[in-house]
């Protein structure tokens, strides 16, 4: 006999039957039970499909008074749904950069009468890397060459010779704290305090977060999200002398898109398999939007790759003739965007000047001649007239490598409007200008033919830590991978900066600037670059090469919108896209928001703080985020998922110098299987309610995911039988909660809610167990023999 309670939304009931007997038969079997569960549990675990679990001895940092392991909410960084014990810390950053170490993050009163820093004079001393006619693209990503030893490169914690920063592992204080309020003081060259902070908070990713129901997708395989890469040189008023993106920049590649998949004449592997598969298309034949094509089965999505291929799509579309530009022009340059560009409401409109400067092709033109060449039309119009036009054959008109395709099953909606780029561009006080001859400081200019063949790390590699960080397969090491990726994971164990002044606090334009609640320094890669003597050939220019897998825009059945997915396996470490945005000074970011009817637009902006350490203190048009809600590439269709997400991102420095602009790549972060959404971990911290964009309710589905508390709907409350099965006591585990009653207690405290009294017994074990299935209601019940996950709908049906 099952007794359930369904709670719908906070309106809950217990019966007064769900602690009795049940309570009592399972307090007297927990213990025997205990060590068998244990084992069973283990074995439950081994069977999930996550890549790994976290690490066993994991704590919130919140729940200092739960002794159980457990993932989450913590206070002290973005990321972190597992936490780390002290145990398991090091006690100190392997390189520490012996500095004011004593002194603590004190708000500081705004300067109002603070004077604007003007951007800085560029200069351009030389434009262009030779071209080199007949040298294609170093081709398979993820080739044939044996990889060769693996050195480790060393973690790479300061910028050109600068010292090594500390650690952050520091005791907390409040950052909130309105006593430690000064004035601001003047800063000194430095301006940078790299003591250990209490607030670890990974400011990286401007993702705030929100409350909302979510979605477990534990029985739904995980897609991977997009890799971002960039990669240019800025130049200010880089239109005609270096050339826009415009019509120029592009399809230099899209012929070699094999339709057969065969190696294209770039290099780059055609998808194998899946793209041959008979599958079913969300678009047409004709490439034509469909939105009709509510209710599918996801099993239904498949990609619409090869039928274009089959097809004269592809032709139609523009195999289209867009005019080739050698891609070293195109690499070379940062478009700049207007500064009549204000970022809000670009999207809706046809800027033509933004267009031109940004080297976007015109819209209006392409729709014309794309209508003229395919009467069936391949854009996507909005329904409020909006002008986004979306091509769903190809959402980046030609201007990636590879064409990405765009597929609805799942309901009507249509694509966002926006703009895709292929590269970031700056929007109007962000300073990313480099001077040629600076830019070479770091290059391997001696070097000849393909660096990573030699026996010696280059310049570059140097840079990037000693060695290169690439395979000749032209994938990421696992060391530097798994570097990175505990970086995310369990940015605790890591290095942070603190600012003596945060230009991200200081954007905020508050009376009283808080303190930097730091920022995570993280590892970069420096590929080769035109000023090196390498050939183009040279395995250490992965990013700078553009995405070379192939890609699928896609509406997810999980209430996240559109998602990214890739068509094909990828090995790990393999890189996917880069994060391509308009460049923005933080400041203007917040202008930006603030300007916006919903800061929920802007879901799209990444800080570019990995270096900042070695910046010194940095003016407000160096501190840069990257914000694709108006401009980007596939990128920005990436999802969140929380800690264990299948990419991670990873700074690359190709041309510039300074590390207070750089492109942000996504590598895989394990084995991705062709069809998988494509995800990040945004870093968000969902209990950041100071942050500036609107946080998402996340349905990310991850077990560790940061917003359980508030995702309510896809929780149920179960009572754990002793025999029950050891999902539960999995999820029991995932929670950190060995106490039934303290379960309960924290549920019902989420929910500003008591706990009611005598409906159960605290012997009883309550907990949390995430059901795919249960959206709107709670679930409360408990089973007399093994515990059964089911909906409120089915077990209704059952009684
Ligand atoms: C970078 S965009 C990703 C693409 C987006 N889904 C779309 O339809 O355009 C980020 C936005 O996607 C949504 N999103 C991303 N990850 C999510 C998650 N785990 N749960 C819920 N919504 C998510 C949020 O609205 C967020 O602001």
């Amino acid at each position: 006999m099952i007794e359930f309670f369904c709670f719908d939304g906070l309106n809950y009931s217990l019966s007064a039957s769900l602690g009795g007997s049940l309570a009592t038969q399972a307090s007297e079997q927990k213990k025997k039970h205990e060590i068998t569960d244990k084992e069973e549990m283990d074995e439950e675990a081994q069977m999930h499909e996550e890549p790994e679990r976290p690490l066993k001895r994991l704590r919130l940092r919140n729940q200092n008074d739960h002794v159980s392991p457990s993932f989450g909410l913590g206070e002290t960084s973005s990321r972190g749904p597992p936490k780390v014990e002290e145990a398991d810390l090091p006690e100190t950053c392997p390189e520490q950069r012996s500095q004011d170490m004593t002194q603590s993050p004190q708000p500081l009163v705004r300067n109002k009468g603070k004077q604007p820093v003007l951007p800085k004079p560029v200069s351009i001393q030389d434009s262009f890397e030779p071209s080199q006619p007949g040298a294609a693209d170093r081709t398979e990503p993820f080739a044939t060459r044996t990889e060769s030893d693996l050195v480790p490169p060393p973690v790479r914690l300061t910028g050109k010779g600068k010292e090594p920063l500390l650690p952050q592992i520091a005791p907390g204080i409040s950052v909130r704290s309105p006593h430690a309020v000064r004035l601001k003081e003047p800063m000194g060259d430095t301006g940078i305090v790299l003591s250990p902070k209490p607030h670890v908070h990974d400011s990286r990713a401007l993702i705030k977060p929100k409350d909302e129901p979510f979605t477990d997708d534990i029985l739904q395989s995980e897609v991977p999200s997009a890799v971002i890469h960039g990669e240019p040189l800025s130049i200010e008023n880089s239109s005609s002398a270096n050339g826009s993106i415009g019509a120029s920049d592009g399809p230099e590649h899209i012929v070699s898109q094999s339709v057969d998949g065969e190696a294209r004449n770039d290099g780059v592997l055609a998808s194998s398999n899946e793209r041959r598969t008979d599958c079913k298309l969300a678009n047409n034949v004709d490439g034509n939007w469909e939105p009709t094509h509510a209710n599918k089965s996801q099993e239904t999505i498949m990609p619409a790759v090869d039928l274009l291929k089959q097809s004269n799509a592809l032709d139609a579309l523009g195999a289209r003739s867009l005019p080739h530009v050698p891609v070293d022009v195109a690499e070379s340059q940062i478009p700049r965007l207007p500064s009549s560009s204000n970022g809000t409401d670009d999207c809706t409109q046809t800027d033509k000047n933004t267009i031109e400067n940004i080297g976007e092709i015109d819209e209006e033109k392409e729709q014309n001649s794309l209508e003229h060449a395919n009467p069936h039309s391949l854009l996507v119009q909005q329904p409020d007239d909006i002008k986004s036009l979306h091509d769903a054959n190809d959402i980046a008109k030609g201007q990636e490598r590879v064409v990405i395709s765009l597929v609805n099953e799942v309901n009507n909606e249509c694509p966002p409007s926006f703009h895709y780029i292929p590269k970031n561009a700056v929007f109007q006080n962000a300073y990313v200008n480099f001077s040629l001859a600076r830019i070479g400081e770091n290059c391997c200019s001696i070097c000849l033919g393909d660096c990573l063949s030699s026996s010696t790390p280059c310049a570059c590699a140097n840079e990037t830590g000693g060695d290169f960080a690439y395979t000749l397969e032209g994938l990421v090491k696992d060391e530097f991978l798994e570097e990175c990726i505990s970086m995310n994971r369990d940015p605790q164990k890591h290095c942070h900066f603190y600012c003596k002044e945060c230009p991200l606090e200081r954007s905020k334009n508050d009376d009283i600037i808080e303190p930097c609640k730091g920022h995570l320094v993280r590892k970069f890669i420096k590929e080769c670059w035109w000023k090196c003597g390498c050939s183009k050939q040279c395995g250490n220019r992965v990013v700078q090469r553009g995405i070379s897998c192939n890609l699928q825009v896609f509406m997810t059945p999980g209430g996240k919108g559109w998602g990214l997915r890739t068509l094909e396996d990828l090995p790990k470490g393999a890189f996917v896209c880069e994060y391509v945005g308009e460049i923005l000074t933080n400041a203007e970011l917040f202008e930006r928001v603030s300007k916006s009817p919903s800061s929920e637009e802007h879901a799209y902006p990444v800080l570019l703080d990995a270096d900042w350490g070695s910046e010194g203190v940095l003016k407000d048009e160096e501190a840069l985020c990257l914000d694709a809600t108006h401009y980007g590439n596939v990128a920005r269709f990436i999802n969140h998922r929380c800690f264990d997400s299948n990419l991670v991102e990873i700074p690359v420095e190709v041309e510039t110098p300074d590390h207070h602009y750089y492109h942000l790549a996504f590598f895989t972060s394990r084995k991705v299987q062709a069809l998988e959404e494509l995800t990040w971990d945004y870093g968000i911290d969902f209990d950041d309610h100071d942050h500036p964009v609107k946080a998402f309710k996340c349905r990310c589905g991850s077990k560790f995911c940061r917003n359980i508390k508030r995702s309510s709907s896809v929780l149920c409350m179960v009572s754990v039988h002793p025999t029950t099965s050891s999902i539960a006591r999995q999820a029991l585990d995932c929670r950190g909660r060995t106490s039934p009653v303290k379960v309960l207690q924290a549920f019902f405290a989420d929910r500003q809610c008591t706990l009611p009294t005598g409906n159960y017994s605290p012997a009883d074990s309550f907990i949390f167990v995430p059901v795919t299935t249960c959206h709107c209601r709670w679930q409360f019940y408990s089973a007399g023999g093994d515990l059964q996950l089911r909906t409120v709908t089915q077990i209704e049906s059952e009684l």
